[in-house]
């Protein structure tokens, strides 16, 4: 919500802690609220105590103006009390009022319009994850302020759109002041909520994959599961003739073969739309339904193994914002091992060690929101690290990433002894990571074997729409 509600700043009114601002908040609206509604000169003191702060905080009233617009429904009902409201009235100007209806509505004008204004002051001078931190500090059960952080990461999961949406709209000649632009705005309106879902789609996703069931951990109790030991000789992976389409008939895999023994680091190469996200998806039973079979260390991916599935195989998102949602690093990163069941010192000592293991550890109390790409990539890895799964999924680790956040990630991958399913467009990185590489295209494996060999097949990176990168050698 940074930039919409918040507006940064260095101010004392800025940098008082949190809680201290929540606390004065909500005892300013209590105040406001049971002040009567005839004590007329204690509302302008409240007035005159709110532009004091922002003043202090450096925010011109006309910024707070342009946000208080939120409360219009309330200020037209006010206007409207007098006119309905029951005897006895008094002439104004000609007109009769209800005295009743006028002060009934002088009190939700007053009122309301003081909360609104307490409210965004808060906002305003409070960057949001801090506004949770407050919370917890005030000891607010945990489940309230886990609520508030998913709220919060949907409105900004929706003001990130929105930003993305004018930016390329205006690249295009759009100026949405022009009346006649009305139409395409509201269009813009309709799939900047059809993005948004889908982008929640995909934290929603990213949450199952690390255990959610929809209840959150609070931290009290115990749901430790017990975990099912893994079948000694069976491979870490086992993909039998997978096959599935998705709800609107499209069939995006035929008949997938796969075998991936324990400790093995193997790249999912293929063009765009061959049915890669499709198939990892597949293995920690986040789309099932289709046919055929898959294993993981012995264990059948079926609804009643699920849990288990889920804490045997982490899947790291494309897109760490997908994945990244609580207010701070530690948080996030103890989310997918709480909900299997973990607490208290295991459960902190299991985030150390995968804070540790991406080289994350001094930002552990920080909002995963102010960190960099790169460093953003590597919590997300922690935080599925964290789950200690037997299988790391990774969905193109490499892309955005600068060279040398690049390399450093190869570091940390390579570090790893887990088995490892690397999907990626990025060729040369597979050849870095994998000793074997698998080619998925049209829904099915095409090729099998040695990276190097598979990437020195020119023909065969020709007919299924890869390419190494220009000047790129083979030695
Ligand atoms: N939710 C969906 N509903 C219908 N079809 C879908 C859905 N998601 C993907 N598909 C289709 O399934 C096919 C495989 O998609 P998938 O995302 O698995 O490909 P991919 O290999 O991961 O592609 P990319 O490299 O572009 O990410 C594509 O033709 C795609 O259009």
């Amino acid at each position: 919500m940074n930039g919409v509600l918040h507006r940064p700043g260095d101010s004392p009114v800025h940098r008082l802690p949190p809680q201290v601002k929540i606390v004065a908040a909500v005892v300013s609206v209590l105040c406001v609220v049971a002040t009567p509604r005839e004590a007329f000169p204690a509302f302008g003191i409240y007035l005159l105590a709110i532009t004091a702060v922002w003043f202090v905080a450096r925010i011109p009233p006309t910024w707070f103006a342009s946000r208080a617009l939120i409360e219009l429904p309330f200020v037209v009902l006010a206007f409207a009390l007098p006119f309905t409201g029951h005897a006895p009235y008094a002439d104004f100007f000609g007109v009769a009022v209800s005295v009743e209806g006028a002060l009934a509505g002088w009190n939700i004008l007053a009122k309301g319009t003081l909360g609104v204004l307490v409210s965004l002051t808060l906002a305003a001078t409070t960057a949001p994850q801090d506004l949770l931190l407050g919370l917890q500090r005030l000891r607010m059960p945990s489940v309230l302020v886990t609520i508030a952080t998913l709220m919060l990461r949907y409105a900004e999961v929706v003001v990130a759109e929105a930003k993305r949406m004018r930016v390329a709209r205006i690249s295009r000649g759009d100026d949405p002041r022009f009346l006649w632009q009305l139409g395409a705005t509201a269009k813009g309106v309709g799939s900047l909520f059809i993005r948004s879902y889908e982008r929640g789609e995909r934290v929603h996703l990213a949450m199952v994959s690390r255990g959610w069931t929809g209840r959150m951990p609070d931290g009290r109790g115990s749901v430790a599961v017990e975990a099912v030991p893994a079948t000694t000789t069976a491979p870490a992976l086992l993909v039998e003739k997978l096959a599935f389409a998705y709800p609107d008939g499209h069939q995006a895999l035929y008949g997938v073969n796969l075998r991936v023994e324990r400790g093995e680091r193997v790249a999912v190469l293929g063009p765009n739309g061959a049915g890669k996200t499709t198939f990892v998806l597949h293995l920690n039973g986040v789309l099932s339904g289709g046919s055929g079979r898959i294993e993981v260390a012995g264990l059948p991916v079926t609804k009643e193994n699920l849990r288990e599935i889920r804490r045997r195989v982490g899947v790291v998102f494309q897109d760490p914002d997908d994945q990244l949602f609580l207010p701070t690093v530690r948080q996030d990163v103890a989310f997918g091992p709480a909900n299997f069941g973990l607490r208290g010192e295991e459960l902190d000592e299991r985030v150390r060690a995968a804070l540790a293991a991406v080289g994350m550890s001094d930002v552990a109390d920080r909002s995963p929101l102010h960190l960099s790409g790169g460093q953003r990539r590597r919590v997300a890895l922690a935080t599925v690290l964290a789950c200690d799964p037997e299988v790391l999924v990774l969905d193109e680790p490499s892309a955005n990433l600068e060279p040398v956040a690049r390399r450093e990630l190869a570091e940390v991958l390579l570090g790893l002894d887990r088995t490892m399913l690397m999907v990626t467009h990025d060729l040369p990185y597979a050849l870095q990571m994998c000793p074997r590489s698998v080619l998925v295209d049209g829904g099915v494996v095409v090729a099998d074997g040695p990276t190097r060999e598979i990437l020195a097949d020119a023909d065969l990176l020709a007919r299924h729409r890869l390419e190494l990168p220009y000047g790129f050698r083979l030695d």
